[in-house]
């Protein structure tokens, strides 16, 4: 350890002992980087429960008030009065665009939505059955391969079309693989289209038929993308910055963010809370049995899209998505007996020790199910849905760091628990 004087700090309420140089206090944290330097020792915080890994001008969440915003800007209020494309951009360039900025913006989206003909023939590889999730982050990882212009993370014009091909191409992506796991024609898609009403059609619509997006459907939609575009340093988007730390290209970092959302604990949740209220709706369990089960821990069962690292208090997205439920169930008749399942689950969770205690509340994927459910999605897509969500914060985030030549690759210390030393036998 360090001979030098240690510093007392006081922060967030807890006293340190730390040598001098080794923290230091400010509006942005306590910062420990010079730790190793000047004592010869690592921090140990699996999970990274306590550790800012960067600073980021994206998004402000504060977890024990429920408070969410995106460059400054309210979740509630860009979810009311903004669109996605619009929100991608503020994400993406840190303003919201003028008028003539996101016509721009909107018509380089739209000019690059088609895929390469050779990459069409890449989706009949998969088997008939393939989950759309894996299927979504290979085809993202090999659109690499037809772009080399779009590679280099240093160079502006090559970020530019890395970006505004991947949120023209991910949508045609992902209603190719849902065309995939239903076994049918893949479209290609109708520029004319926005973003939202060309990924539908691209799910939903028939060869040479036309294809009417409900104005309402394409607006709840539209609402879920802009609740799930950023979230500061999730798993996925710590995954994209970890990659894009390597200097990796965008197409490269994204594909792995994809793969890590598909995990239950992350975006695969969505999926996986339609699962349990099947089983609670079949009488496989009773909602009071499941209950019991969570809380006695009985073999991992956790419910499902309640609790979050950072909310501490009702996520503000559920509020929102629930509201978008309600409202939605009631004109596309989806399944109120699973939106009354998740509302006694709720009522009970909120009411009950166990779940007060821990501060578990919903988060913004309780919900979400329910509503691509009525909007006609199996639940193999659901987190499909979440990804064409993510995507912009993933590109934001992703240039933030690479923006800074100075970022350095990440690369987490461990503590060593194997055998010292052996000799080989013989
Ligand atoms: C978009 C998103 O990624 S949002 C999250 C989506 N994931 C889910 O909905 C899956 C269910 N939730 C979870 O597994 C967790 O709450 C996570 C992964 C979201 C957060 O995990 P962490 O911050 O690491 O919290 P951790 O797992 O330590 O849980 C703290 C305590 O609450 C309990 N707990 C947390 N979530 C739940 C839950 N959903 N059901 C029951 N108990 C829970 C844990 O068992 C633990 O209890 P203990 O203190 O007695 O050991
Ligand atoms: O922030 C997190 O840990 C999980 C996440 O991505 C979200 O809630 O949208």
């Amino acid at each position: 350890m360090s001979e030098q004087t240690p510093a007392h700090l006081e922060y967030q309420g807890h006293e340190l002992e730390l040598p001098v140089e080794a923290a230091v206090e400010g509006n942005d944290g306590l910062s420990i980087a010079p730790l190793l330097k000047t004592t010869g020792a690592v921090t140990y915080d699996p999970g990274f429960m306590n550790t800012a890994n960067t600073k980021s001008a994206i998004t402000y969440i504060d977890g024990d008030e429920g408070i969410l915003r995106y460059r400054g800007y309210p979740i509630e209020q860009l979810a009311e009065k903004s669109n996605f494309l619009e929100v991608s951009y503020l994400l993406i360039y840190g303003e919201l665009p003028t008028e003539q900025q996101l016509a721009d913006f909107d018509n380089v989206t739209r000019r690059h939505t088609l895929l390469h003909e050779e990459l069409k023939n890449f989706f009949s590889g998969f088997p008939r059955d393939a989950h759309p999730m894996p299927v979504l982050s290979s085809a993202v990882s090999a659109l690499s391969t037809y772009y080399p212009d779009s590679l280099d993370p240093f160079d502006p014009d090559h970020v530019e079309r890395s970006t505004y091909r991947l949120l023209a191409k991910l949508p045609t992506i992902a209603a190719y693989a849902y065309k995939k796991s239903v076994g049918q024609p893949m479209l290609y898609p109708d520029n004319s289209l926005n973003l939202v009403e060309n990924f539908m059609r691209g799910c939903f619509g028939v060869p040479a038929e036309p294809y009417e997006v409900d104005p309402d459907i394409s607006k709840a939609l539209d609402t879920l993308l802009i609740l799930h575009a950023d979230h500061e340093q999730n798993c996925s988007t710590s995954t994209v910055r970890m990659v894009g730390s390597a200097q990796a290209n965008l197409f490269a970092s994204v594909s792995a963010g994809v793969n890590a959302l598909y995990g239950p604990a992350h975006g695969g949740a969505n999926e996986a809370v339609l699962k349990m209220l099947r089983e609670i709706q079949a009488g496989d369990v009773s909602p009071e049995t499941f209950m019991e089960k969570v809380k006695n821990k009985e073999d991992g069962v956790r419910l499902m899209g309640f609790g979050h690292r950072v909310y501490k208090n009702y996520d503000p997205r559920a509020r929102i998505v629930k509201g978008l439920a309600d409202d939605l169930l009631a004109k596309l008749g989806g399944d109120d007996e699973l939106f009354d399942i998740a509302q006694r689950l709720e009522s009970k969770a909120l009411e009950d020790d166990y779940f007060v205690e821990r501060k578990l509340y919903p988060n913004v994927d309780f919900y979400t199910g329910l509503i691509y459910k009525a909007l006609g999605f199996p639940e193999k897509m659901f987190t499909v849905l979440f990804a064409l969500g993510r995507l912009p914060g993933w590109i934001a985030q992703w240039r933030e760091m690479l923006s800074d030549r100075n970022t350095k690759i990440g690369r987490p210390r461990q503590i060593y628990t194997g055998e010292a030393l052996r000799d080989y036998p013989g």
